[in-house]
């Protein structure tokens, strides 16, 4: 039985979400991101959260447009712009980031991929995380993507030491449908769930904030969900509404469609606590069903092996 033993959260820690709205010029985006994580900071969170995509539009035309190699990294810097620029921003303010999620080209292969990178204080790279389920969805006259036209998934569970609290696991939007993920990575010690998304406003307005406290509730723990602000110069409206829920799925702050930076103290009692009250750890009847963090799971993609640590 893989239930947690032992800490989860080693120390109280403030985490700040940043609503970013991002346009069409790349530079421009990463000298935002690059003043709004400061604030963020500057506030006190030592762990910041970018959106998915906030470095780019969001949609497929714009993937290969502003895909750039991670892996191997370039030795000329300006053809790895946002990898610098977020690693910069984790040493800059000594914090973890994670850097929501950029369109990646591995060169080699010449796949692209939707990446989640994740830097420490001194600004190494902890890992990556490439977008594991495709949003490939069509609600006629609604809501039409098939972002596997041009990407291709990642092919692991992502869980990220961070050494000075605890770990935590990531997803990339729409793998929060996916609940094994957050399963897993709760049984294995995580304390906090986030995921970088961008919603559209026809499924945000339904699901996002279900889904968010379907995790949360589910696996007594936190949950952070980074959305993109809503930018109506853009072809692609994201719901935005990013928002921190605690283990009990109670929402601790909420932005509302504009930019905004929305931040929460996290701490292991109100785990512990939410675990005492509602045993279902203890509870659960493997006996009966299979236990999704036991047996098979990948946590790392054999492409990554040899370059990136997780
Ligand atoms: N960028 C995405 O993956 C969007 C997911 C989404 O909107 C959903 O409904 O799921």
């Amino acid at each position: 039985m893989a239930s947690v033993i032992g800490t989860i959260l080693k120390k109280p820690v403030k985490i700040a979400l940043v609503q970013l709205l991002s346009g069409s010029d790349k530079a421009a985006n990463l000298r935002h991101a690059a003043s709004q994580v400061a604030r963020a900071a500057a506030g006190g969170s030592k762990i910041v959260v970018l959106p998915e995509c906030f470095n780019s539009p969001y949609g497929t035309v714009y993937f290969p447009k502003y895909a750039e190699p991670i892996l191997p990294l370039p030795a000329v810097k300006e053809q790895a712009p946002s990898y610098f620029a977020l690693s910069a921003m984790a040493s800059e303010n000594n914090i973890y980031l994670i850097g929501g999620s950029i369109p990646e080209l591995n060169p080699s292969t010449k796949k692209i991929y939707n990446t989640c990178l994740i830097f420490g204080p001194d600004g190494a790279l902890l890992s990556i995380h490439r977008k594991t389920h495709l949003f490939d969805v069509n609600i006629p006259g609604k809501v039409s993507m098939r972002e596997s036209d041009v990407l291709s998934p990642g092919n692991k569970v992502t869980i990220v030491d961070f050494p000075e609290y605890g770990k935590v696991a990531i997803g990339i939007c729409y793998d929060i449908r996916f609940p094994e993920i957050a399963a897993i990575a709760a049984r294995k010690g995580a304390f906090a769930l986030i995921y970088p998304g961008a919603f559209n406003l026809v499924t945000g307005a339904l699901h996002w904030k279900l889904l968010a406290q379907a995790r949360a509730v589910d696996n007594q723990i936190y949950v952070g969900m980074c959305s993109p602000a809503r930018n109506l110069d853009s072809k692609y409206h994201a719901w935005g509404h990013s928002m921190i829920l605690d283990p009990m799925a109670a929402v601790l702050a909420e932005a509302q469609e504009g930019e905004a930076i929305i931040e929460s103290e996290l701490n292991e009692d109100r785990i512990l606590e939410t675990r005492r009250n509602i045993p279902l750890e203890t509870q659960r009847r493997l006996d009966v069903y299979p236990d999704v963090s036991e047996g098979q799971v990948a946590y790392e993609d054999p492409d990554l092996l040899g370059q990136v640590l997780n």
